[in-house]
């Protein structure tokens, strides 16, 4: 694949992922777009419940296997190093966008608040993904999304791999991007059937994903990222640091 080639692949695949997190922010909010995770006619309740899991599947197949090192290695014989990061995000976005458009509406109401609670909980969820968003820049957007790979290619430069970094919220957990999901996901002010699948199912996904990723970490970062889950919570912030957070500077 020429560099040119390579940046203009990634800007695409670029696009289609930021348009697919936009919608996936409307899906799940209920709001803006044309089909979200509580519209459409209900059908029967086990077909409904086995489609869902089985479009939730596909996603957490995808999304664990494809960023595993073991794949990666086999994967860029046939797709081209600079272009593997962006392949990762399109294929995301594909499976998101399946099951965007296949969810089947479970719409029974679990719990519903109303007034000051209500619109808390709405702005809450929005700040869990700004959260989210914020979260990715604070460890490299462009290179977690692969247009730095796929320009690096275009500019002839190797792009080092992405430091391991702490800044803002990393000081005080180590998974920022997932608890900015689980905290849209949980923080709705009507929870539906659908939804509360939705989230169980997602929030389990994160935690086994964690595992895998923390593995990885480990692998490459070695002792600083030892002393990083030493250090600072997972999802929550622990207690009795003084509000200090983590400081590589200790280490
Ligand atoms: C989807 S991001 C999720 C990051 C993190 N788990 C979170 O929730 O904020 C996954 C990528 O982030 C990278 N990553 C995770 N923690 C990092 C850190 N502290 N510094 C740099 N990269 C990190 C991993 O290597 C992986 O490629």
């Amino acid at each position: 694949m020429s560099g040119i080639l390579t940046a203009l692949y990634s800007a695409i695949c670029y696009v289609i992922f930021f348009l697919t997190f936009l919608y996936a922010i409307g899906f799940v909010e209920n709001a803006v777009v044309p089909k979200t995770i509580d519209s459409g006619t209900p059908g029967p309740f086990l077909p409904s419940l086995l489609i869902n899991a089985v479009l939730l599947s596909v996603f957490a197949v995808q999304h664990s296997l494809m960023a595993r090192p073991k794949f990666k290695a086999a994967w860029t014989r046939i797709v081209p190093q600079p272009a593997e990061r962006s392949t990762y995000v399109l294929f995301t976005s594909l499976a998101l966008i399946l099951l965007f458009w296949l969810w089947q509406p479970m719409p029974q109401t679990m719990w519903e608040t109303q007034g000051g609670l209500a619109q808390f909980l709405f702005v809450l969820s929005l700040l869990g993904w700004a959260m989210v968003l914020v979260s990715t820049f604070l460890i490299s957007h462009f290179h977690l999304f692969g247009l730095h790979q796929g320009f690096a290619r275009m500019m002839g430069y190797e792009p080092a791999g992405g430091p391991f970094v702490t800044p803002l919220f990393y000081k005080y957990i180590r998974h920022p991007i997932y608890a900015g999901f689980i905290i849209a996901f949980w923080s709705a002010p009507v929870m539906s059937l659908g939804h509360l699948v939705f989230a169980v199912a997602t929030t389990g996904y994160i935690l086994i994903g964690i595992w895998f990723e923390e593995r990885d970490l480990t692998t490459h970062f070695g002792e600083r990222y030892t002393l990083y889950q030493k250090d600072v919570g997972m999802l929550v912030p622990k207690v009795g640091r003084g509000g200090r957070g983590h400081s590589p500077t200790v280490e």
